[in-house]
């Protein structure tokens, strides 16, 4: 197997990065987080709270969590036992969490219960605004049922979702997806043209995929769709059967990689913490002046697609 230490030789390009367009709109701070959630919900929560004093330091208007920031199992069980409701006790502490920062604050895949069946969660991606309201709510809609790198069945444990969700927020418009959804580029397409400027991937991805797939992915959808991505990810070993692949990125919409967290097998930071926060900018001129120069969203033919 392959495994990369992180360093990508030094990138060549002529210096283009796209061109601000002087009234393209405003620019915003944000903060992408990279997590190793266990089965310790307290110690979770604490890193979190972390993250978000780091990026009030770091004058973040926003921060984005990782899939299964609240909570990752080792058992499937585990995380159908500890799911609860949005308005249930631990969703409404990272709400509390919001506005205590005052912060914009992504959530990126909360075990939601389902109350119309108790065998089955949503992956549910939530969008708190700084008083710490609920503004948007995503329930991922493709489900990791694969046989690599070992037998997953998402959906033997989760419902999916059934809509497409698109949020309002300091850092521009946001298209919500989780993790698995980012190999489906129809859905970010859908995104960006219902809007979209800031296509979220919050993700837990197993550390091989990972390897072989995310980042050529997430610049791609970047590239493609000519949207910042903002990528925030589970890193390194959960537990002795989980191990995620890091790299939590903010990607702007040249496909350039603003921020790279690093990957999960760095360790933990000097202070034993293990958490980190990679902070870029979201600029509206930037957005507006790569899609003037390439305006590749006029130029589709959807009357040609069809299956
Ligand atoms: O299991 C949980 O507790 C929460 N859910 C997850 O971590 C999900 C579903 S199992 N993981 C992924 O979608 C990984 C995708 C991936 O790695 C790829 O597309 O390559």
């Amino acid at each position: 197997m392959r495994v990369s230490d992180g360093y990508r030789g030094e990138r060549v390009s002529d210096g283009y990065r796209g061109e601000r367009v002087s009234d393209g709109g405003s620019s915003c701070v944000v903060g992408v987080a990279q997590l190793t959630s266990t089965t310790d919900i307290e110690k979770n929560f604490q890193e979190a709270e972390r993250l978000l004093q780091v990026a009030k330091e770091r004058s973040c208007a926003m921060v984005f969590f990782p899939e299964t920031f609240a909570f990752l199992g080792e058992s499937f069980h585990q995380s159908l036992k500890i799911a609860e409701p949005l308005d249930g006790p631990l969703f409404t502490r990272y709400c509390d969490l919001a506005k205590k920062y005052s912060m914009w604050v992504s959530y990126g895949g909360f075990q939601e219960r389902n109350p119309s069946d108790p065998n089955k969660l949503f992956n549910t991606h939530v969008i708190v605004d700084s008083d710490g309201k609920i503004v948007s709510v995503y329930r991922k809609i493709h489900l990791f049922d694969v046989n690599y790198p070992q037998e997953f069945r998402e959906s033997s444990f989760t419902e999916a979702g059934g809509e497409v969700v698109v949020a309002e927020s300091p850092a521009g418009q946001l298209g919500l997806s989780v993790c698995y959804d980012l190999r489906f580029p129809e859905l970010y397409s859908a995104l960006r043209l219902r809007g979209a400027d800031v296509l979220l991937v919050p993700s837990a991805f197993t550390f091989r995929t990972g390897l072989a797939h995310w980042e050529p992915l997430l610049r791609a959808r970047a590239i493609e769709t000519q949207c910042y991505v903002i990528a925030a990810a589970q890193g390194g070993k959960h537990n002795d059967k989980r191990h995620s692949y890091g790299h939590a990125v903010i990607i702007n919409p040249w496909g350039e990689v603003l921020v790279d967290c690093g990957g999960g097998e760095l360790g933990p930071n000097s202070d034993g913490s293990v958490g980190r926060l990679g902070v870029a900018e979201v600029d509206a001129a930037i957005l507006a002046g790569v899609r003037m120069k390439m305006p590749v969203c006029e130029h589709r033919r959807p009357d040609l697609y069809k299956p």
